[in-house]
């Protein structure tokens, strides 16, 4: 089975690491220059520094290079993931698509796999999520994470690829639980940040971890997910990881939100998009998503830290 990563971010590079240790793997990069300069130091100096390449890594910009795959891993952002299957719409038709982003769509409201239906019908997909930063993946560090596939056959066959001696892979098929589970926990993370950055505590904290968790069960249970997936690697898992170190980028945008400080507009956030369509969807819907609405708020500028927090503390007394 002949594997690629499309994407040579962080992640992507990572996963290619994580996966050249069973076999083969293509990396596959938009930018011919970026491409060779990887291929000749073996270090993405950019994305991820300090990981070196193993010769199983063909790194290439061709996008020849996506259609000889068997199974193709999309490693770009969320909010590009649609742009990138409409460009290479020929090369990925037929082939299987693990979708490694972890969020909503602004202008839609969809999630990877509904994207991946809209652009490519009919293409075998799944999902790969949970919590793992790439720089512990990269570094071998021991990592459990989520391969949720509707197909449960075809999920067998990818997570025995997928997995690692130190990349251990759990299935589900509730690929709608696993996909919601990995785009709300990063909005928790920066209401989790903004909590930290502007002095309000561990209580605090702890409170909108567990209220955040809340939140996600029920809107997932509300579109059909299975609840016990969001008290698994890709909700509860990946909650507690990104909402409690500095190596997540939405906690750190939540740390920077409470501090009155700036954050590089480059870095990918996924949770700031994500609680724009999510708070827009809830509403829609009449759903009740308190948080994911101050975040909204937080990210838009309409609300600052101790607004956002008085907003939440006021509202009506109820039963857990
Ligand atoms: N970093 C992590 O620890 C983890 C990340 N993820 C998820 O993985 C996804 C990617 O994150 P990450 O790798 O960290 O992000 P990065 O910002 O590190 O990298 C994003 C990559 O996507 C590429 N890209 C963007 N748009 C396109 C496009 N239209 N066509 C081709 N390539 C494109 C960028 O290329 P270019 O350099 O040319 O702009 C870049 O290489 C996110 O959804 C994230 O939530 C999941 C688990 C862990
Ligand atoms: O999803 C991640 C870890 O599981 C990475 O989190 P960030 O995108 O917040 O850095």
């Amino acid at each position: 089975m002949k594997v690629a990563v499309a994407g040579a971010g962080a992640f992507g590079t990572a996963l290619a690491i994580s996966i050249s240790a069973t076999g083969p793997v293509t990396l596959w990069l938009r930018d011919a220059g970026e491409a060779e300069k990887l291929d000749t130091t073996r270090e993405n100096a950019r994305r991820l520094p300090g990981a070196r390449l193993p010769d199983s890594i063909t790194v290439s910009s061709d996008a020849r290079a996506l259609a000889e795959a068997d199974v193709l891993l999309l490693a770009v952002p969320m909010q590009k993931l649609r742009g990138f299957l409409q460009d290479h719409r020929a090369q990925l038709a037929g082939r299987t698509l693990v979708a490694c982003c972890k969020g909503i769509e602004l202008e839609t409201g969809q999630g990877p796999q509904d994207v991946i239906a809209d652009v490519l019908p009919g293409s075998p997909l799944a999902l790969l999520t949970g919590p793992g930063f790439a720089r512990d993946i990269a570094i071998g560090l021991p990592t459990a994470m989520t391969l949720a596939c509707a197909d449960a056959p075809l999920g067998e066959v990818l997570q025995e690829r997928l997995s690692s001696v130190t990349l251990r892979l759990y299935r589900s098929t509730d690929v709608t639980g696993a996909a919601l589970g990995g785009a709300l926990k990063n909005v928790v993370a920066i209401a989790c940040g903004a909590a930290i950055g502007a002095g309000l505590g561990e209580s605090a904290r702890a409170a909108l971890m567990t209220r955040g968790n809340a939140e996600m069960t029920r809107l997932a249970a509300r579109r059909g997910a299975d609840p016990a997936t969001l008290s698994g690697l890709s909700g509860f898992g990946d909650l507690v990881l990104t909402c409690t170190s500095e190596q997540s980028r939405n906690y750190r945008l939540g740390l920077s939100l409470g501090q009155g400080d700036g954050f590089d507009p480059a870095v990918t956030v996924e949770g700031a998009a994500t609680a724009r369509a999510m708070d827009s969807a809830a509403r829609a819907a009449g759903d009740d998503m308190p948080i994911t609405a101050v975040v909204a708020a937080l990210v838009e500028n309409r609300l600052d830290v101790p607004q956002a927090m008085r907003h939440l503390l006021s509202r009506s007394l109820k039963e857990e």
